[in-house]
């Protein structure tokens, strides 16, 4: 049962907004020393006057995802302020209106500056509430429940405060001056807590620096394991009967076991390693390739080094796969081959120590290693939603081509495999993801992009992992090339909107998309 309170703004500690009812944060405030953000509740009306009121941001700590965009779209409205300034035209953030430059009412400057004793929320069911002049609600009456969680009533109020909209955005004016470094630091700190809650950072930590502005990653974005696939859209992995495991027994030593790649059912699909093959051998093979044949029984290309070589590089892409575009198939969770098998390595996740820092070049966030990377080391899997290409087509309209991209279309089987590019799919890293998502692009990159399957009747869903393409000294940023072009290979025209490359490298092709 949900009590009717008197509700300090600025109330117990222990009193929190409840997200669920917030439709978004619309201005800012600073009060007795406290920073103070006007929360729009939802209403189920079409109104100009929807249910307003202020909080400290303390009583925002399960909303700081809309506090984040408030702040984003004022630092805008900032920038396009002081572009503007001159010729007496502004941009009012969010509403999208323009108005004349104008001086704050008194009525605004008390809404912003209002300093008196502790404001009241006026409920009509509590009638020793006493009168009161606050501004702190408006249009409605905040309520709470049982749990401390404030919310506001979904109904109009006569009784209170009126406020509408266009007063707040033209009111924004003053909120510019005031400090939000309070909020700055909430989420900030949300968001490494949010990190250490990763899996895998115990052992391999994901650190956040930014020397370069006060900004955050977005609060919005979800960190996952594994893919979330959009099977309401029809996004399927093959059936698991496909996942047929291999016969290998574990722990069977060098050259037996699945790096005995005649033996390893996984291998069937992996290059097959002709400087192990003698005239007769390199007979068959050709016949079997002219013929469409299985290649199993042919010696194949094993993936990752294994032990007996250098204990560094152990685990590390050999130079057959770090220097072509050729798939690894690892062993799965239906082989015999147990856990300690070498030919599972990607599927075990991330092994470096990485760092989100905000970058200088105007490229956003980057992500760089914190130890020591090998050539050919496994880094991280690039993780996302797996949506439908029709899925993926609908997002890339609905989004500018200016703005970031996170999405990764899963289509290296598709010529082998003849599937039409509308039964692709796509990996989109925006919303949820890994640290991968970070990576930005480089023309002369330290990385290089790799399919990995685990299931090889499984063209569709498969694994993109990063290896480094040569030694990556701590603390460089990791980057890859988008486009995976090879040496030399030139780009096409730019069009009126293609987006200009910042890698900053010496054989920059200039355009990060034409
Ligand atoms: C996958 S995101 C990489 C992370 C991104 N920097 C961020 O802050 O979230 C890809 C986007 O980063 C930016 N980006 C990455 N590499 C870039 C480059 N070399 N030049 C310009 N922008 C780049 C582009 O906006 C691109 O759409």
């Amino acid at each position: 049962m949900q009590a009717m309170v008197v509700i300090p703004s600025n109330g117990h500690a222990r009193r929190r907004v409840l997200v669920d009812r917030v439709h978004s944060i619309v201005s800012n405030r600073a009060q007795n020393g406290d920073e103070q953000y006007l929360v729009r509740w939802t209403t189920d009306r079409v109104t100009n006057k929807p249910p307003l009121s202020w909080h400290s941001i303390k009583e925002l700590v399960r909303c700081l995802e809309h506090v984040q965009d408030y702040l984003e779209v004022r630092e805008k409205a900032k920038i396009t302020v002081s572009v503007t300034q001159g010729n007496k035209k502004r941009k009012i953030p969010d509403s999208g209106l323009e108005c004349e430059e104008r001086h704050p009412s008194p009525f605004e400057r008390n809404l912003h500056q209002q300093n008196e004793t502790p404001s009241v929320s006026r409920s009509p069911s509590v009638s020793s509430a006493p009168p009161s002049t606050s501004v702190d609600v408006f249009n409605s009456v905040l309520d709470a429940d049982e749990h401390g969680h404030i919310f506001c009533r979904n109904h109009p109020s006569a009784d209170a405060p009126q406020l509408d909209l266009d007063t707040v955005h033209k009111m924004n004016r003053l909120a510019h001056l005031d400090s939000v470094d309070k909020a700055l630091t909430y989420i900030r700190n949300e968001y490494v807590q949010r990190l250490a809650k990763v899996p895998g950072t115990d052992k391999k930590p994901i650190h956040l620096v930014n020397l370069q502005d006060k900004s955050t990653p977005s609060l919005r974005f979800r960190f996952i394991s594994g893919y979330v696939l959009d099977e309401e859209r029809g996004v399927y992995r093959a059936s698991t009967e496909t996942q047929e495991g291999c016969t290998c027994l574990p722990n069977m030593g060098r050259h037996i076991g699945c790096e005995y790649t005649k033996k390893c059912d996984c291998l069937e699909y992996a290059t097959v390693d002709d400087s192990r093959l003698d005239e007769a051998g390199k007979e068959a093979y050709a016949e079997a390739l002219a013929n469409g044949e299985s290649t199993m029984g042919f010696p194949k290309k094993f993936p990752y080094w294994a032990e007996g070589t250098k204990r560094e590089i152990t685990g590390c892409l050999v130079p057959f796969y770090l220097n072509s575009r050729r798939p690894i198939y690892e062993c799965n969770d239906n082989c015999h081959c147990g856990p300690f098998c070498r030919n599972k390595n990607v599927q075990f996740g991330r092994q470096v120590e990485v760092e989100i820092f905000r970058t200088k070049g105007g490229r956003g966030w980057g992500l760089r290693c914190k130890e020591n990377v090998r050539e050919g080391q496994f880094i991280d899997t690039y993780r996302g939603e797996v949506i439908t290409d029709a899925e993926a087509t609908r997002r890339e309209k609905a989004s500018s081509k200016a703005k970031a991209s996170y999405l990764y279309s899963l289509d290296k089987f598709a010529e082998s495999e003849n599937i039409a590019e509308e039964s692709l799919y796509v990996v989109d890293g925006e919303f949820m993801g890994g640290p991968t998502k970070f990576m930005n692009h480089s023309c002369e990159p330290n990385c290089r992009q790799y399919t990995v399957s685990y299931n090889r009747h499984d063209p569709k869903v498969y694994d993109i992992a990063f290896f480094a393409c040569r030694f990556i000294p701590k603390g460089e940023e990791l980057t890859f090339d988008y486009l995976d072009k090879d040496d030399g290979e030139p780009m096409d025209e730019p069009g009126e909107d293609a987006i200009p490359c910042l890698c900053g490298a010496p054989k920059c092709r200039r355009w990060l998309w034409t």
